[in-house]
């Protein structure tokens, strides 16, 4: 198949764009890189430098007939979508309006699309389900929300097959591709800079939480298995239908848990700062991934918190300097 993958040099993209080329896809890459790494894209790839805001230039891409899309591109810090509403809406809403326009225009009917977890904002019930109320708590989680609706109007009027996946906590890494924000907001990477004595410690945020350890509770899914879930979903997407899949492994650890865990994968005392709550963290957040596994018929093959972990720190191992370009 001939797929764009927008936000291809990302820390996720970049791993489904791997995956999509050992199975022998064609594969462009569309990003912007005000985050997204050269060096992250497998050298084979074609890379288009362009933006989801420039409606033309997305036009001119699509024309050149592809069999779909999957649509990572975004912003997706939180902390900073609270400061500035605007940007994410223009960026992940407007952004995402100017790609569908684009494959409409060209016939381009398959989308498997990242939504997340904010968009339930602070659960009622754990685990949560894809029928739980959606109450963004941010307006990155609100940005991702107003996607989610857009594409199931978009798949009823047009006909598109169209998946949202609403990942939880994404972690590890794939071989020679590891997770490089900056800056770095994660807690995992920020555990193992602390590992790796690029940092002097972690904070961990909130020890008061109704939890058994006071810290607060996530749900990680390697990101392996949730780059191999799109693959599944974009075979299953289905005309004029858009679904929502949770996807995580339906299990979760605490912040001490996971420190914890590094500790002993890494063998480094890694010093733990207690402090005051996040603003917005909501206590628990563990996904329901019944409907996933059932329908599509997906399993994490990697669901250890430790496996997890451990590719992360090897990547930062054989990476020391992160990418270079
Ligand atoms: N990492 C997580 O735990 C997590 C959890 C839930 C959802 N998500 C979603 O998954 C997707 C990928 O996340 P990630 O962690 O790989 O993020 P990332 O920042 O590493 O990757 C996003 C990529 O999109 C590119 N991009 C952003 N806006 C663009 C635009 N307007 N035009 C072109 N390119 C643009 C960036 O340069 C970057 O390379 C995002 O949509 C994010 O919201 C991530
Ligand atoms: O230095 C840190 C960083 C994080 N945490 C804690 O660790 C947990 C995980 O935090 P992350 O920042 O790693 O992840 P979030 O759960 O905040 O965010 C994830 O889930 C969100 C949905 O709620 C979004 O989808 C977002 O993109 C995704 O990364 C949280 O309880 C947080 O308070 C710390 O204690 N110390």
């Amino acid at each position: 198949m001939k797929l764009l993958v927008t936000g291809g040099a990302g820390y996720i993209g970049s791993v489904m764009t791997k995956q999509l080329v050992e199975a022998g896809h064609e594969v462009t890459v569309m990003d912007n890189f005000t985050k997204g790494h050269h060096q992250a894209v497998q050298s084979q790839v074609r890379i288009v430098e362009s933006d989801l805001l420039d409606p033309q230039r997305l036009k001119e891409v699509l024309s050149e007939g592809y069999t779909g899309v999957l649509h990572f591109a975004a912003l997706s810090l939180v902390g900073e979508s609270v400061t500035q509403p605007e940007r994410y809406y223009r960026n992940n809403v407007v952004g995402t309006l100017n790609l569908l326009d684009a494959m409409r225009e060209n016939g381009v009917k398959r989308l498997v699309f990242s939504s997340t977890a904010a968009v339930y904002g602070a659960p009622e019930g754990i685990p949560i389900l894809e029928t739980s109320p959606t109450r963004p708590t941010n307006p990155y989680g609100g940005s991702k929300l107003a996607v989610d609706q857009m594409l199931g109007f978009e798949a009823e009027a047009h006909g598109l097959a169209a998946v949202s996946l609403r990942y939880f906590n994404v972690a590890g890494a794939s071989g020679d591709i590891g997770e490089l924000h900056n800056p770095e907001t994660h807690l995992i990477p920020l555990v193992l800079q602390a590992a790796a004595g690029k940092r002097e410690s972690v904070q961990i945020y909130g020890t008061d939480y109704a939890t058994p350890d006071g810290t607060a509770i996530r749900d990680y899914i390697h990101v392996e298995d949730l780059a191999r879930a799109h693959t599944i979903a974009f075979e299953h997407a289905q005309a004029g239908r858009h679904t929502i899949y949770n996807l995580g492994n339906g299990k979760g650890f605490s912040v001490r848990e996971v420190i914890e865990t590094a500790r002993r994968v890494t063998g480094k005392p890694i010093k733990a700062i207690e402090s005051e709550r996040r603003v917005g963290d909501p206590p628990v957040l563990v996904a329901s991934s019944e409907k996933v596994q059932r329908e599509l018929g997906w399993q994490p093959q990697k669901p250890e918190l430790s496996t997890m972990i451990a590719d992360a720190w090897n990547w930062m191992q054989t990476h020391p300097q992160g990418y270079t370009s």
